[in-house]
């Protein structure tokens, strides 16, 4: 048994565990590996991530809302206490786990496929998807909220254009790549992305 800080990263919490239940019998046999959703900051991974796990009817997870649960905390209090080093640690521990749980949708956060361990642990069990988008639609997305301890600069734009140009070549190595355009809703994108899977893999979904 680990000690008790260690239990609460690594372990799902009471309400992750009856959602999956709940969802599992739907999901059994759906999806043959997790889908990953990778890609900056804004892309969407949260959002089309959310309908993507819908329209599948496969549990969805991402790492940025386990971090939060797990810590009692938001992403922007754990930046401040505990800093970035920290917790790109728990995200990795939060990652793995759910990487160990039944296939669904995992969002992650913009900076974890930035980790080579976190590359070799998605790609054992799951797709790579990384979400790209043109960086003027990204800072029209991010700059409406303070979330990012990341972009709170002095010139938040110009610090999303470096790490966009840090990134990108790293996001380009996922196993696909999926364009989020600036005229489609959240609910096209998802379509767009179901055919856009099934195509690369066509073993990806069983149908039920
Ligand atoms: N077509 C779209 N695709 C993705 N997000 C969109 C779209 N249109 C509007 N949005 C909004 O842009 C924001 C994307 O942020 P989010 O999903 O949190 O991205 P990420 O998790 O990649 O940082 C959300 O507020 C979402 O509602
Ligand atoms: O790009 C990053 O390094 C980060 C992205 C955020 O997630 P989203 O990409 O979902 O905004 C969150 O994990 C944290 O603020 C750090
Ligand atoms: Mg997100």
């Amino acid at each position: 048994m680990p000690a008790r800080a260690e239990y609460i990263w690594q372990f799902p919490k009471d309400h992750v565990i009856q959602s999956r239940n709940s969802k599992g019998a739907q999901m059994t046999g759906r999806l043959t590996r997790h889908i990953v959703l990778i890609g900056m900051m804004g892309a969407g991974k949260t959002a089309i991530g959310t309908e993507l796990a819908r329209r599948l009817r496969v549990p969805f997870t991402d790492s940025d809302i386990e971090i939060e649960a797990a810590a009692a905390m938001t992403i922007t209090e754990i930046f401040a206490r505990d800093g970035e080093a920290f917790f790109r640690a728990r995200e990795a521990q939060v990652l793995a786990r759910l990487l160990a749980g039944p296939a669904g949708v995992i969002s992650t956060g913009g900076g974890a496929w930035m980790q080579p361990g976190n590359r070799d642990l998605i790609g054992a069990s799951g797709m790579s998807v990384w979400l790209n988008c043109d960086p003027e639609l990204l800072w029209q997305r991010v700059r409406q909220r303070q979330t990012r301890p990341l972009l709170q600069t002095a010139d938040p734009k110009g610090t999303l254009l470096r790490l966009l140009a840090e990134r990108s070549p790293v996001y380009a190595t996922a196993e696909v790549e999926f364009v989020s355009r600036a005229g489609d809703s959240i609910e096209s994108s998802a379509l767009r992305l179901i055919a856009q899977l099934r195509a690369t893999d066509p073993g990806l979904m069983k149908e039920a």
